[in-house]
């Protein structure tokens, strides 16, 4: 006990300080002083709830959680996850030491001091069953210092529910950044972007997982550049309209089903880029986008249709090499492409390596998972197979040099919204 409260001093002041009122002072001045305390920490949680939040409850949550749930419960979780060590000179197994813990609103971040021997894959494979321990659904793994872990676990998911649209960048669409645009927020409570000027999006998800709302999001925000000639569309949707047909006013190019069309597509957004790598060889080595030499994204909403339903075999084949020469030599050239699937295997998505930035919306197994985000994505945190139906839109990223997955959710454009864009942002003619 006094080891106890040695290590937790607030306690022991608060505790020594009460109780010696109560001596000195007497009970009823004790519960009035108590009272007042309290009235005041009300009073500045109802008028000032963000700095109540930093100030003060932030700490007494992460004191609390510290104290009755962690440090009470850590050695026993750490046992379960096969995170001890048994070493023959101690009667004990050794267990990973806990170095701190803070607790923002959604999020517990805990750090821990790895054993010796012990790596950041240890505690990846053993992120399940802590999470299950927690009684969270998410427990994030990143070794934050060498020999330190950081354990995330969720408590409260800020995208359980849908997420607002983002606002369209109040930008002129001649200079706005197309590098990444923002469509909707991250489990941290970010902004998520993702880019589109430099390289190519693969979003794979089952039916109803929500791709619509990563290809409309990504529309909309390009809509000021679509408006002023800075950004050629051009759409692939082989579900014969059911999805594109609204927003036609963006396209400059367009098919529905008809396989000659999806190709004559294709060939057309490489022809230009072949001649634009004539015109500007030698005179630069990556195409920064203007009216002049506009950033042309191609949108495919079924790959399957185009790679492995087509029809026409002949034509089949035509696609897929078109496909490949846009996606291996587009980036520098201001072709981008956002291609969408529901199933992500390698007869429908062949060149997958060739989608530099990848997104896993719900799936149906783990080795789906790593088949769009890579081997290994599904133990670092990727759970897409564990996505609700009812969070559409919620899927995950692998950002470029983080080792760990980050959970997003795309904020929903509905039909409305897309009926407004099309016709504010309609694309010269
Ligand atoms: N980001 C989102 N936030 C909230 N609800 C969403 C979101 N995305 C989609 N939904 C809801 O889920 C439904 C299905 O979404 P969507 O059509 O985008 O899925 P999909 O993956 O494109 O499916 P399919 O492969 O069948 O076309 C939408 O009609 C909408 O009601």
């Amino acid at each position: 006990m006094a080891g106890w409260l040695v290590r937790h001093p607030v306690v022991l002041l608060i505790g020594a300080g009460g109780w010696g009122w109560w001596l000195a002072l007497g009970w009823p001045s004790l519960t009035v002083a108590a009272g007042a305390v309290g009235a005041c920490g009300l009073l500045w949680r109802w008028r000032w709830p963000v700095s109540f939040e930093r100030l003060v409850w932030r700490r007494i949550r992460t004191g609390w959680l510290r104290m009755w749930v962690y440090e009470l419960r850590w050695s026993r979780w750490a046992r379960a996850s096969h995170l001890v060590l048994y070493d023959e000179d101690f009667a004990d197994p050794v267990i990973p030491r806990l170095r701190s813990v803070s607790s923002g609103l959604a999020w517990d971040d805990v750090r821990v001091r790895m054993l010796p021997g012990q790596k950041a894959r240890d505690y990846e494979l053993a992120a399940e069953s802590l999470a299950a321990s927690r009684k969270v659904a998410r427990c994030s793994v990143r070794e934050i210092s060498p020999g330190v872990i950081s354990l995330g676990f969720l408590r409260r998911d800020p995208l359980q529910h849908p997420v607002a649209l983002p606002p369209i960048t109040p930008v002129a669409g001649e200079v706005m950044n197309l590098e990444r645009v923002r469509i909707g927020e991250t489990e941290h409570g970010q902004p998520w972007r993702v880019p589109v000027l430099g390289s190519h999006v693969f979003g794979a998800g089952m039916m109803g997982a929500g791709k619509g709302s990563l290809m409309w999001g990504t529309v909309r925000q390009a809509a000021p550049a679509i408006a002023c000639g800075r950004v050629k569309l051009s759409m692939i949707d082989p579900k014969g309209g059911m999805e594109a047909e609204p927003a036609t006013a963006l396209y400059d190019r367009y098919a529905r089903e008809e396989p000659k069309d999806i190709v004559e597509v294709l060939t057309a957004c490489v022809d230009g880029m072949n001649d634009r790598k004539r015109a500007l060889r030698g005179v630069t080595r990556k195409v920064a986008p203007s009216v002049e030499h506009p950033l042309h994204l191609l949108m495919v909403d079924e790959l399957a249709a185009v790679t492995k339903y087509l029809g026409d075999k002949k034509l089949q084949v035509e696609a897929e090499r078109l496909l490949g020469l846009l996606l291996t030599q587009g980036r520098a050239l201001a072709y981008a492409c956002f291609a969408f699937a529901q199933e992500p295997t390698k007869d429908i998505v062949p060149f997958r390596g060739l989608f530099p930035y990848r997104v896993a919306l719900r799936l149906d197994s783990p080795q789906q998972t790593d088949m769009v985000l890579g081997d290994g994505a599904w133990q670092r945190g990727a759970w897409a197979d564990r996505i609700g139906v009812s969070t559409p839109g919620v899927g995950y990223v692998v950002e470029e040099g983080v080792r760990e997955p980050l959970r997003v959710r795309a904020g929903y454009t509905d039909d409305a919204e897309l009926d407004r864009i099309a016709g504010v942002y309609a694309a010269p003619r």
